[in-house]
């Protein structure tokens, strides 16, 4: 049986993370400030300030500052707002990252709808998703911006394609859908209340997993010679696909770790020194 192409990644991610360096460094000896992205990060879960750290240290590796505004599980919805509109309004501060998931109690659009268009680097307002949605100007929801980049670097064209996303969340399946829809697939979403989702799948020529269960997704499932890409980060680092069966299966196939997970995070990177430049209104 043949084995699935693995997309690789951390090398999709290096090369946007060391042009995203390059345009930083330029932006610094233009202003003699680096670009600046300010972490936003309710409560202490242990995943998440991992993720946080991660996405610092990969910043200060490509030559971005990062702001880390750490804030308690008990704020309230108004003060986690309050706090977002200042940095909003902080002319030092060029992109803004509230890491997701916040605390029940606290409404998170009302959260993400505090950022600043000009400084959505993470792309999770309802500005940037209607501007994702209606191909206009601002900036991608970051993970399924790294996956079209996933893609693009493997010469996979969704034009015509039949792309199924498994997931609506608002910063993943559903901008995800929205840009394999502007790049011309024929998209279905699918969910929870999905009924016979294998039959979907099987019809699917370009896969992206999106529903955080590990290994959900079976390698039987899949179209042999399908694009799988896999956008699960569940505990222990294992993806939404069962990666073993879906070897054997699929033409093209996202690891974790390995896959989206760093191309993500360069997309993070990449936005935030586009937001400093555009601020500063001078060009790259
Ligand atoms: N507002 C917001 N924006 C996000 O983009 C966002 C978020 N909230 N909340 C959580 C998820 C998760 N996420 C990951 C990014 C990179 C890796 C990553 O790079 N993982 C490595 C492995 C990690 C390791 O080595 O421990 C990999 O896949 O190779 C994982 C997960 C971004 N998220």
């Amino acid at each position: 049986m043949s084995e699935a192409r693995p997309m690789n990644g951390i090398e999709v991610a290096r090369d946007i993370m060391e042009r995203a360096a390059e345009r930083a460094a330029q932006f610094e000896a233009r202003t003699g400030a680096k670009p600046c992205l300010a972490t936003v990060l309710v409560g202490d879960d242990p995943a998440s300030v991992t993720y946080v750290r991660m996405k610092r240290n990969r910043c200060a590796k490509y030559g971005i500052e990062s702001r880390h505004v750490p804030m308690p599980e008990t704020i309230t919805t108004e003060e986690l707002v309050s706090a977002i509109t200042e940095l909003s309004n902080d002319p030092s501060v060029h992109g803004i990252l509230l890491q997701h998931p916040v605390p029940h109690h606290i409404d998170e659009r009302a959260a993400f709808d505090a950022i600043a268009a000009t400084k959505d680097v993470d792309g999770v307002t309802s500005q940037s998703f209607a501007a994702m949605a209606f191909g206009r100007d601002g900036f991608a929801s970051c993970t399924p911006a790294g996956i079209m980049r996933l893609l693009d670097a493997y010469d996979v064209d969704p034009r015509g394609k039949h792309a199924v996303v498994i997931g609506r969340s608002a910063i993943l399946g559903k901008p995800m859908s929205m840009l394999l829809l502007a790049r011309d697939a024929t998209v279905t979403v699918c969910h929870s209340k999905t009924a016979d989702l294998p039959s979907l799948v099987r019809t699917a020529d370009i896969v992206v997993a999106a529903v955080g269960k590990p290994e959900f997704v079976r390698g039987e499932w899949l179209k042999p010679g399908a694009v799988v890409v896999d956008a699960g980060y569940n505990e222990g680092n294992v993806g939404d696909v069962a990666f073993g069966e879906a070897r054997t299966r699929a033409g093209l196939l996202t690891p974790v770790p390995g896959g989206v997970g760093p191309t993500t995070i360069a997309v993070l990177l990449e936005q935030t020194v586009t937001a400093a430049f555009r601020q500063q209104q001078i060009s790259a």
